[in-house]
């Protein structure tokens, strides 16, 4: 894995900003947001191209290991070699992620986590900054 962030502890209603740069030729990154490796409040994996898929956010939530129900934006706005920051604020609901040029997508609350207190960066993003704004 790349950049883990562990023993935060992120309220609902904070807000996270998570800044890197995307590599020249990327294929695919993600960012995570949870409790552990295993319980993730949001996997959010931006695939360039990968697993099939061009240019497609890929949202998902995981709970004891297991996937649940993916949810697909074609609203890609990251270019690789490039800067970029992506905005998640989460309640018991859901979590509103905000994408560069201010886009928003909001992804179910599947795990009914309050507090986020894992982060950790995958793939071709090389971490740069995590702050709450
Ligand atoms: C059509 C029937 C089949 O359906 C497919 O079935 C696949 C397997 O389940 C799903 O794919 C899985 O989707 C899941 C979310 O749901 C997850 O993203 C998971 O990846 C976990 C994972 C994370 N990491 C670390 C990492 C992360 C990002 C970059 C890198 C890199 C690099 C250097 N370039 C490394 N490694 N693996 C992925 O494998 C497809 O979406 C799904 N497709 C559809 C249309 O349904």
């Amino acid at each position: 894995p790349g950049i883990v962030c562990t023993n935060l502890n992120i309220a609902p209603g904070q807000r996270v900003a998570v800044k890197g740069d995307v590599l020249p030729g990327a294929k695919s990154f993600a960012i995570n947001l949870g409790k552990s490796p295993d319980v993730l409040l949001l996997h959010f994996n931006a695939r360039f191209d990968a697993h099939g898929d061009v240019k497609t956010i890929v949202c998902n939530s995981k709970n004891k290991g297991q996937w649940g129900k993916e949810l697909r934006e074609t609203n890609f706005p990251f270019q690789e070699g490039t800067t970029a920051e992506v905005l998640f604020t989460h309640d018991k609901k859901e979590v509103i992620i905000t994408l560069p040029g201010n886009h928003q997508v909001k992804f179910p609350n599947e795990t009914g986590l309050e507090n986020i207190e894992f982060v950790c960066i995958d793939g071709d993003l090389n971490f740069r900054s995590l702050s709450l704004v």
